[in-house]
């Protein structure tokens, strides 16, 4: 579904993306691990078109990134990023429909069956309480929860997720990730997403690529990802692990203990 055949990327004569190659799959999801600065950001930039890598080969469902006018892209990938920079107040109600602005006829107003998609997800994540409150007037959590259901209002068969739950309290991550998972499961959509939580990876995702300085070390299914010697050597730290019927966790080993 997301097939690349090559990225290259670099700033000011700097390779922060190099060589990377890959093939996503629908029906999965994905985490991106790795130390700061290995580039994930970067990556996700690069394949949701925000930055452009000119030295690069991404195919998305068949057809070439480069070929996709930003209004098409938008009804294919969403994206949860890191950072928001919204200083001017829309009120939540305002951003949550702007999630339906690729399906929008020009001078046309939202259909009945975008405000239904709106609802949903505005049930979904327990975001009724905020609906005309100025975006600028939230917490932090409370945003990021605004700007995930923007995203998910978008209902693209692709959805990036940049440590998009980093703002969040355990109830609120898990239900957001839960709901994700789901879609992964029922409508066959795809995930990638970034974490630094290994824990919340472990849940969620199907396979973890492990980055380092703009590289892809290893991938494969997480829990041999993250049994892997190649996670000690990626984060110079040993792991401790805690195995339960299902999964095994990973801890960061610290000190003599
Ligand atoms: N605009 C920029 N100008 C110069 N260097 C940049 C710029 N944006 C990113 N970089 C560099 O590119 C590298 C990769 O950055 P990126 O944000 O992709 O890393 P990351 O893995 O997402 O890190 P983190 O875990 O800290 O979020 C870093 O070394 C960063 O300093």
């Amino acid at each position: 579904m997301i097939d690349i055949k090559k990225i290259n990327y670099s700033i000011d004569g700097t390779q922060i993306l190099d060589n990377l190659s890959f093939k996503f799959e629908k029906g999965k999801f994905y985490g991106i691990l790795g130390p700061n600065g290995s580039g994930k950001t970067t990556f996700l930039d690069v394949l949701s078109g925000y930055k452009n890598a000119p030295d690069s080969e991404i195919y998305i469902e068949n057809k070439e990134l480069k070929e996709y006018s930003p209004l098409k892209l938008a009804k294919k990938i969403a994206i949860v990023p890191q950072k928001f920079d919204i200083v001017f107040p829309f009120s939540v109600s305002d951003i949550l429909e702007m999630g339906r602005y690729p399906y929008k006829k020009k001078f046309f107003s939202l259909q009945k069956s975008d405000y239904e998609v709106i609802d949903r997800v505005i049930k979904e994540i327990g975001l009724e309480e905020f609906l005309d409150k100025e975006i600028t007037a939230l917490s932090g959590g409370e945003e990021q929860r605004v700007i995930f259901g923007k995203a998910l209002i978008q209902t693209t068969p692709i959805l990036f997720l940049d440590e998009s739950t980093s703002n969040l309290d355990p109830y609120y991550s898990h239900t957001l990730l839960s709901l994700v998972r789901k879609r992964v499961e029922e409508e066959q959509t795809m995930v990638i997403g970034v974490f630094h939580d290994f824990n919340l990876a472990t849940l969620y995702c199907d396979e973890i690529l492990l980055l380092e300085k703009g590289r892809i070390v290893t991938s494969g299914k997480t829990q041999e990802v993250l049994n892997s010697k190649a996670l000690e050597e990626v984060f110079k730290i040993g792991w401790e692990k805690y195995k339960t019927e299902k999964n095994t966790f990973v801890f960061p080993k610290l000190g003599d203990d």
